[in-house]
């Protein structure tokens, strides 16, 4: 199989994460006579730096005609932290977003059993957990008119949603729902939202076609802590842009760590495949990141190509790392591996060195006790 995959790094640890991916990408590349090309763009405070934008044409463009795109994260400190910046690192992403009609984020959320003492509730009840959050993307507050009145005393922020927008994520959600658990709960604030009003009343049309599944509805800040306390009771959450974006950095707790969600982004033309987490600039150049929700998504980008077996061998990888202890410093602060180690480690996994050959003690003159 030949593919043409965008590779867009980033700021922060975008590109350090995304490496470890490539080199995953790459060893089932070899491994199946496969074909995959490079093709990196700017986008971010990188291109804000370079070009003056933060989504050039040309990564647009490059974007548009690939069969994928492998995404790191972006943001930076000196936008972050001036709020009257014009020109911003998210804009980007954004724009992008929208250019390539990313409407559906899917986002599975699941533990894992050697990390069990980093849940929040240390419990048995946090075993077996595993959901997707289905995120609209591309639509709500994150997309409508914002404004500032003159004297800088007063701002707003629209939120908008048409039926269309509803209808088009919320049958790729029932439809996923068929093929798991037949669950489905939307995850709203109709108390008090006419948005969420409207999204109420677009799903309760749509369950009418999926009659096998079966449809909760739930307020968001109710859901924030089910999410929590009880999060075995969910098998596919549909969402709109604000709250997919909060529950599921909420979620990631249940699982140890943000820095272990992936993510991919559909919608009517290249899919991208994204951790869910930001730029995490304090950890920048560290070689501390947690590359699994980079190099997850690189699984769920296989999965796209259709190549699931494939896909299911490099989650099969990461759960060894984590099995047997090599984990990056948000796992566990005193000893950890880098992440570069932990990408050659799920790299050579994938290339079928079983962990028999890997010899522990070349990985411990890698691993760190002093940073
Ligand atoms: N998709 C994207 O590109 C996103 C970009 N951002 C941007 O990222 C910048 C930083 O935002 P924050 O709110 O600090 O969110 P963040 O997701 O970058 O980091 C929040 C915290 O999560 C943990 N974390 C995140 N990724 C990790 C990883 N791979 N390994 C280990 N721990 C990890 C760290 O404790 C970190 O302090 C901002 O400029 C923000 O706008 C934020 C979210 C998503
Ligand atoms: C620019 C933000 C909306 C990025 C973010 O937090 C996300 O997509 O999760
Ligand atoms: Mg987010």
């Amino acid at each position: 199989m030949q593919k043409n995959i965008v590779v867009i790094e980033g700021d922060g640890i975008g590109p350090e994460v995304t490496r470890q991916a490539v080199k995953v990408l790459n060893a089932v590349a070899e491994q199946g006579g496969h074909e995959f090309n490079y093709h990196y763009c700017l986008m971010g405070a990188c291109a804000i730096d370079k070009t003056g934008t933060p989504l050039p044409d040309e990564t647009i463009e490059a974007a548009l005609n690939s069969d994928a795109i492998l995404f790191g994260a972006i943001g930076h400190p000196k936008y972050d932290n001036d709020p009257t910046a014009k020109v911003r690192p998210e804009q980007g992403l954004l724009k992008l977003r929208k250019s390539l009609q990313l409407f559906a984020n899917i986002r599975p959320v699941t533990t894992y059993p050697s990390l069990q003492h980093l849940s929040p509730l240390k419990g048995k009840i946090l075993e077996d957990v595993n959901f997707i959050i289905f995120r609209e993307l591309t639509g709500g507050i994150y997309f409508g008119k914002k404004e500032l009145n003159a004297e800088g005393t007063q701002a707003s922020d629209e939120c908008i949603y048409s039926r269309e927008e509803i209808e088009r994520i919320a049958h790729l959600a029932f439809k996923q729902a068929q093929q798991r658990r037949k669950k489905l709960t939307l995850v709203d604030k109709a108390n008090v939202l006419e948005t969420s009003r409207l999204w109420r009343k677009v799903v309760q049309d749509i369950a009418k076609q999926y009659p096998d599944v079966k449809v909760d509805f739930l307020f968001v800040d109710n859901a924030a802590m089910q999410i929590i306390l009880n999060p075995k009771q969910f098998d596919v959450i549909l969402t709109e842009n604000m709250f997919g974006d909060i529950i599921s950095d909420e979620a990631s707790v249940i699982s140890g760590s943000l820095g272990l969600l992936p993510s991919a982004s559909i919608g009517k033309g290249s899919a991208l495949f994204e951790p869910i987490h930001g730029s995490y600039p304090q950890a920048t150049g560290k070689d501390i990141a947690n590359p699994l929700g980079s190099i997850l998504s690189a699984a769920m980008l296989l999965d796209h190509f259709g190549l699931r077996t494939e896909a299911n061998k490099v989650r099969e990888a990461a759960n060894w790392t984590l099995q047997n202890g090599f984990v990056t410093k948000d796992i566990d602060p005193i000893n950890f591996y880098f992440t570069s180690t932990i990408g050659e480690l799920i790299s050579d996994y994938v290339s079928g060195k079983t962990p028999g050959d890997i010899h522990r003690d070349n990985i411990e003159l890698r691993k760190s006790t002093i940073i």
